[in-house]
């Protein structure tokens, strides 16, 4: 069936049995099953998975659920009632039990196995078997795909038990990671960042799980204790979960014909993330070969884009290996990600991650996956010389388009049009590499600067609310002072070539559409977390509320709780200013 036949929804979604009627389980058609699974789907052991896309899983439901929180943004652009949320056939389905969906929901959900590449180097030490075939979905299950109002969506299960790749762990997700990552989502969402989105969120009254945390205010760089915690399901959805790592899975297995149907199952993966990613934007009537440096340019102007965006908002994903790349393009895993308070471009949450995925690094490690999705493809252009040539000048010139993309968007956060000519040029980087170094050097907080700038304001005082420093610093007054002069009289120069020159009022007012007022910095959501373990919500409530927000101006309460430099006590402390390990 093609997505245009199916059927289309305007109405309300009140009920599990309304969204059943959407249900469209099309990557079974399309993809193939691991051959040695099994029908009833309790495949919790570590195994080899050898061929197939998919594995059918039973999920492991959370026992006795609460409700959380479900995105009422989402749930909107979905068209489901808000009552569904909490309505027990949905939260049964979302808890992970799958005995009781109506039909045509499929009673089994599926996990996927993929590849791992760390900044560009093939791995396989993570697969238990040194092999490369038990490494994948370890706790997460798709559980539905769904054509709602012509978008296809698929929805996973975080946190829903053990899988063939699991790896001998848990499969389960805690609280606290869970309460980010769906916070995270639907904050990314608002500010205009493509990205997985959150759907629902439930923890479990009664069941925990021992992860190695730290104790309170330690500075230490590793845990030093293990602590119990509850364990929690968040639902996330994105049109496919297809990840980099994916591609290269199958791609080593054909590069080798490590079995007879390895590369058919390579051309099929790349198939099926043309339909379900690029539909919209690669012709479905070109050859194959054209197809595929179509997908090489498509995803190569998506990546840059989200690259450039997670710079714009200060985001450091903190582990950038190609198993957590999406194909789309779009941010998956928010595992030990953070918001950058201070500007660094070395920051990096995570104290396991190393600086190659660093804050200003990211682009270079987008890059590297970049590459192994190169190699991956090339696998299948073998025969096609000409294509080759032309996939390796795409992947040339990723620098180049991301250096664009770059500049676009700091010119945006600047306020500044397109630049016309080349003495422009010259005087905007020389504007922005001196702007790069006061922030490192002051220090500012980056999101505090940005929004102060977006005022344009007439000396540096309110640029000051961002400066770190404790005290007054003269020599530093009298650099901002000179920046910001150089700064406003671009703006005014490049405004006067524009055809329809604007205000500064209108200026003012993009610049705020740009660099958000709001954002979700750790030390807001550890004390969501900690309330969250004792059963209070009303943080995590609070924090939806205002972070889907993000650029607006909000109540004054808000404004004095949210809109902060981060408080001296929390720099250095483990948990709060870095985190090592990514779940
Ligand atoms: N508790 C766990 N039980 C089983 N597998 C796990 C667990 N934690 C992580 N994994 C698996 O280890 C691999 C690396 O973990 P990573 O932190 O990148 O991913 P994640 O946050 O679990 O998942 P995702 O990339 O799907 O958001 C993933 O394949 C993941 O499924
Ligand atoms: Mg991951």
């Amino acid at each position: 069936m093609t997505d245009q036949n199916l059927p289309k929804t305007a109405l309300k979604i009140s009920t599990l049995n309304d969204l059943a009627k959407l249900a469209d389980y099309s990557l079974m058609d399309s993809l193939n099953r691991d051959p040695d699974s099994t029908s009833h789907g309790l495949d919790y052991e570590p195994r080899q998975v050898f061929s197939g896309h998919y594995v059918p899983v039973n999920p492991t439901k959370i026992e006795n659920p609460e409700y959380i929180a479900h995105s009422k943004t989402f749930f909107n652009e979905l068209g489901f009632a808000d009552e569904l949320a909490q309505t027990p056939e949905f939260m049964q389905m979302f808890t992970g039990d799958l005995s009781q969906v109506p039909t045509p929901m499929s009673k089994l959900g599926w996990a996927t196995g993929y590849a791992l590449s760390i900044y560009g180097t093939e791995y396989i030490q993570q697969c238990p078997f040194q092999t490369g075939n038990g490494y994948g979905d370890g706790r997460a299950v798709s559980v539905l795909e769904a054509v709602i109002n012509n978008q296809r969506w698929e929805m996973q299960l975080k946190g829903g038990g053990k899988t063939p790749y699991c790896r001998g762990a848990d499969g389960r997700a805690v609280l606290r990671s869970s309460i980010r990552e769906f916070l995270a989502q639907e904050h990314m969402h608002a500010l205009g960042v493509p990205t997985s989105r959150s759907l629902s969120l439930y923890v479990s009254k009664t069941q925990t799980v021992q992860r190695p945390w730290f104790s309170k205010g330690s500075m230490s760089q590793n845990p030093d204790r293990m602590i119990s915690e509850p364990v929690a399901i968040s639902t996330r959805v994105a049109p496919s979960f297809l990840r980099v790592g994916q591609i290269e899975l199958f791609a080593r297995r054909a590069r080798i014909n490590e079995h007879t149907i390895s590369m058919q199952e390579l051309e099929q993966i790349v198939q099926h993330v043309i339909d379900r990613e690029y539909k919209d934007v690669i012709d479905t009537h070109s050859s194959n070969p054209e197809k595929i440096i179509e997908l090489a340019r498509q995803f190569q102007t998506r990546l840059t884009s989200m690259i450039a965006n997670w710079i714009r908002v200060g985001f450091c994903q903190g582990n950038f290996n190609s198993d957590n790349c999406a194909v789309g393009g779009f941010t998956l895993d928010y595992g030990p990600f953070g918001f950058c308070d201070v500007y660094d471009p070395h920051y990096q949450s995570w104290t396991g991650g190393g600086q190659h995925f660093a804050f200003m690094n990211q682009g270079n490690a987008a890059q590297k996956n970049y590459g192994m999705f190169c190699s991956a493809l090339r696998v299948l252009l073998d025969s096609h010389p000409e294509h080759l040539q032309i996939l390796n000048e795409i992947e040339n010139e990723f620098s180049k388009v991301l250096d664009t993309q770059m500049n676009k968007m700091w010119l945006a956060k600047l306020g500044l049009n397109p630049l016309t000519n080349e003495t422009d040029e010259l005087a905007f980087n020389e504007l922005l590499t001196e702007l790069q170094t006061l922030m490192q050097h002051t220090p500012v907080d980056y999101t505090l600067f940005f929004r102060e700038l977006s005022s344009i304001p007439n000396d540096i005082e309110p640029l000051k609310k961002s400066f770190y420093a404790q005290q007054d610093n003269k020599e530093i007054d009298t650099h901002w002072t000179a920046w910001l002069e150089k700064w406003k009289s671009l703006l005014s120069s490049n405004e006067t070539k524009s055809a329809t020159p604007r205000t500064n009022e209108q200026i003012s007012k993009q610049m705020k559409l740009v660099n958000p007022k709001y954002i979700l910095r750790e030390w807001f959501l550890v004390p969501a977390y900690e309330q969250a373990a004792k059963g209070d919500y009303t943080l995590i409530h609070e924090l939806q509320d205002v972070m889907t927000n993000p650029y607006d101006e909000q109540a004054k309460e808000i404004e004095d709780k949210y809109y902060r430099l981060k408080p001296s006590k929390y720099f250095e402390v483990a948990g709060v200013s870095f985190v090592s390990c990514s779940s």
